[in-house]
């Protein structure tokens, strides 16, 4: 699977590693200019890892919902265009608020991703959402925010089986959030994110026309 222009494999102390271009976040290694992406610590670099079929090209206008403090969202912002990040939780997004102020293209929402009616008269569309919200009703948010995505984008999507139910089977909690979403998107990829994340889904759809 290719990268999206922007997204690398480099060298860091003779282990290769995924990597963007941009200001440093938190420590991680940086080699020529190119930061370490750590995809222990974020759902889409594990996807990029396992190979999921992203359909990303870089450069592209995202909707990020679920951006805490921003270790993803700023990797992202590093390759794609315009990066909306929204995070409901203030402590996060005052880091958030940081990472961003070196960042022409990434703009943080201290909104909650369940309502989207409360940021759509910011939010322009876009050709990816990116959600990874640790939260009870993972499907309902993607259905919520499909308004913002353009016919033929994408939805990258992380699904924390217990964030929906502690105590269920993860693969049946997927099945459930799958059929939920498949009312309004068509599912085009999926993979477990281990070793990366346990009991993670990471999940590439597009809208259903
Ligand atoms: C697993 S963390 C995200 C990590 C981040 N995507 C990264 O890779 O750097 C999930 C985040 O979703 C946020 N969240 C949960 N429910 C939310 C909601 N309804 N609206 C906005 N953010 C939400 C949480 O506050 C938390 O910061």
């Amino acid at each position: 699977m290719s990268l999206p222009e922007g997204v690398q494999r480099r060298s860091f102390d003779g282990q290769e590693s995924l990597a963007t271009r941009g200001p440093q976040v938190s420590e991680e290694p940086i080699v020529d200019g190119w930061r370490r992406w750590d995809p222990d610590r974020s759902k889409v670099g594990a996807m990029f890892e396992h190979g999921l079929d992203h359909g990303l090209d870089g450069g592209e206008r995202v909707l990020y919902l679920g951006a805490a403090s921003g270790t993803t969202a700023s990797h992202v912002a590093d390759f794609a265009g315009p990066t909306y990040a929204v995070e409901f939780a203030p402590r996060p997004t005052r880091d958030l608020i940081e990472v961003a102020a070196d960042r022409e293209r990434l703009f943080p929402l201290l909104k909650d991703a369940r309502k989207p009616e409360t940021y759509a008269h910011v939010v322009e569309p876009v050709e990816v959402v990116i959600q990874d919200v640790a939260t009870r009703g993972q499907a309902e948010v993607a259905l919520a925010n499909r308004q913002f995505l353009e016919r033929d984008g994408r939805l990258l999507m992380a699904i924390k089986a217990r964030s929906e139910d502690v105590t269920a089977d993860p693969e049946a909690v997927f099945e459930d959030v799958c059929e939920t979403l498949e009312s309004s998107y068509e599912i085009l990829d999926r993979a477990r994110l281990e070793p990366y994340h346990d009991d993670h889904l990471g999940l590439i759809a597009t809208p259903r026309q």
